[in-house]
């Protein structure tokens, strides 16, 4: 019986390709061969090759087997699972090493025994299987770790995780603390995957976007007729939830009026929907997010104490970008491959001194900004490394090395940094927010803080 593999010999000597077509064709169940190696890239659009047979010397009298290390690494990108077998002559061997370390499985002597080339094909396609194996394991790795999505190796992301993974699998009410763009509803997200719950809805509510007249209904559903644009039952976000988790961000947004309803529907574990007298029990986690300071709300009087109490019954606090910049290249690197891939550009790298100005800036969009940055540098950039830290950051951000010495705070290098951005924007609070990669809101807050408003 043939082995199943498809094998592909390029060699410029039709002889070569022709006797060893007709061996290797009682072997293995495919077997092409071409003696123009830029055509390489054709075979490979049509048939996934489990072993190639490459010569190293194309063009007569030229033997440095640079056209072998040419072709070598071209084969490498179009596959980079690719087993290449070198075929070389003798004298060549130091080649075939050098071959080697650039990513080459073997080589083979030429003229070569029959016998010898079906031995080193064998254990090449096994090769190519256990490297197909590692592969498909580290996916499945990848896949089943509940971390994927929340990059960052500092103590204090690690922290965070530590956290998640304890209490994760208990029905405690977490309350998530962060400023914009932390990461705080990727943290709700693994909570989730990681509770028991994990095979029901996650139900996201953005308190933040919910208006006053539509809050009850949003939540708690409507049947038809209920007011005059409730043209068919609805069901609310509570419902949704049911045996899942029910994940309220932007809380702190919340009117006191909305706080009580809320507190209510938490309290009971009951709603009614609007226009209806029905009582519907409902099941579910609570999960809140808020970039606000709760606590000092309280005092302030603007946010209950009750609610506060019920849930938040354990806190998860994530901290800023600036204070964990260790993160940042590895963060990099992570939007690197996504925006890359989806721009479909070669990895592209960048430049160790680029990567230090980052570290400097103070991100006030935290890990959100960062991947903004990141992709419009991607799609800005034309070179296979970025050398210039203004692809990442605006102007203004890129002097943040000159800003960082005068300023005396972190408070105050934001400050100067919003002023300059908002200064760009001739004054439009959509497109400064946009830029910081932060909300409208969060952008209000800072300007009330800093008097720029
Ligand atoms: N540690 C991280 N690793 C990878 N991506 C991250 C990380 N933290 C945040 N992000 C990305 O940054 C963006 C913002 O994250 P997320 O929405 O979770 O933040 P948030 O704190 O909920 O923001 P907001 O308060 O503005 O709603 C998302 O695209 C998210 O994938």
């Amino acid at each position: 019986m043939k082995t199943q593999a498809n094998i592909l010999i390029v060699d410029d000597d039709r002889d070569v390709l022709e006797t060893a077509r007709m061996f290797l064709k009682q072997e293995f169940s495919s077997v092409d061969i071409e003696e123009n190696p830029e055509k390489i890239p054709g075979y490979f659009e049509i048939k996934d090759y489990d072993v190639i047979l490459l010569d190293m010397n194309f063009k007569k009298g030229v033997n440095d087997g640079e056209e072998g290390f040419h072709y070598l690494s071209k084969i490498l990108e179009l596959d980079p699972e690719a087993i290449v077998i070198l075929i070389t002559a003798y004298g060549e061997v130091d080649l075939a090493v050098k071959a080697m370390k650039m990513g080459a499985a073997d080589f083979i002597l030429k003229p070569w025994k029959n016998q010898k080339l079906l031995g080193t094909i064998l254990s090449a396609i096994q090769h190519r299987k256990s490297k197909k194996e590692i592969t498909r394991l580290k996916a499945v790795q990848q896949q089943n770790d509940p971390f994927k999505n929340l990059i960052g190796t500092s103590a204090a992301i690690e922290k965070v995780k530590d956290l998640i993974s304890k209490v994760a699998i208990t029905d405690a009410n977490v309350l998530i603390l962060g400023e914009n763009g932390t990461g705080k509803e990727l943290v709700a997200r693994a909570l989730h995957d990681l509770s028991k719950r994990s095979n029901e809805s996650f139900i996201n509510v953005d308190l933040g976007a919910i208006t006053e007249s539509l809050f009850e209904s949003e939540l708690f559903g409507h049947v038809k007729g209920a007011f005059t644009d409730a043209k068919a039952d609805k069901m609310g976000r509570f419902e949704m939830a049911q045996n899942g988790t029910l994940f309220l961000d932007e809380l702190g947004n919340l009117s006191l009026p909305l706080q009580a309803k809320l507190l209510t529907a938490l309290q009971t574990q009951r709603i009614n929907k609007v226009g209806s007298a029905k009582e519907i029990s409902v099941d579910f986690r609570l999960l809140s997010a808020t970039n606000m300071n709760l606590n000092q709300m309280v005092n302030e009087g603007t946010f209950r104490q009750d609610l506060l109490y019920r849930i938040n019954t354990v806190a998860i606090e994530l901290p800023p970008l600036r204070e964990r910049k260790e993160d940042i290249p590895i963060l990099l690197d992570h939007f690197i491959q996504i925006f890359c891939k989806k721009y479909q550009k070669p990895l592209i790298s960048v430049d160790e001194q680029v990567i230090e100005k980052l570290k400097v800036y103070p991100w006030p969009g935290n890990v959100r900004e960062l991947q903004h940055a990141t992709e419009r540098a991607i799609i800005l950039s034309e070179e296979k490394t970025i050398y210039n830290a203004d692809q990442f950051i605006s102007s203004s951000a890129a002097s943040s090395s000159h800003t960082a010495e005068d300023a005396v705070t972190l408070d105050e290098m934001e400050k100067v940094f919003i002023k300059k951005t908002l200064d760009e924007n001739a004054g439009n609070v959509t497109n400064t927010a946009k830029q910081l990669g932060l909300t409208r809101t969060a952008l209000y807050r800072r300007l009330n803080k800093y008097g720029l408003g």
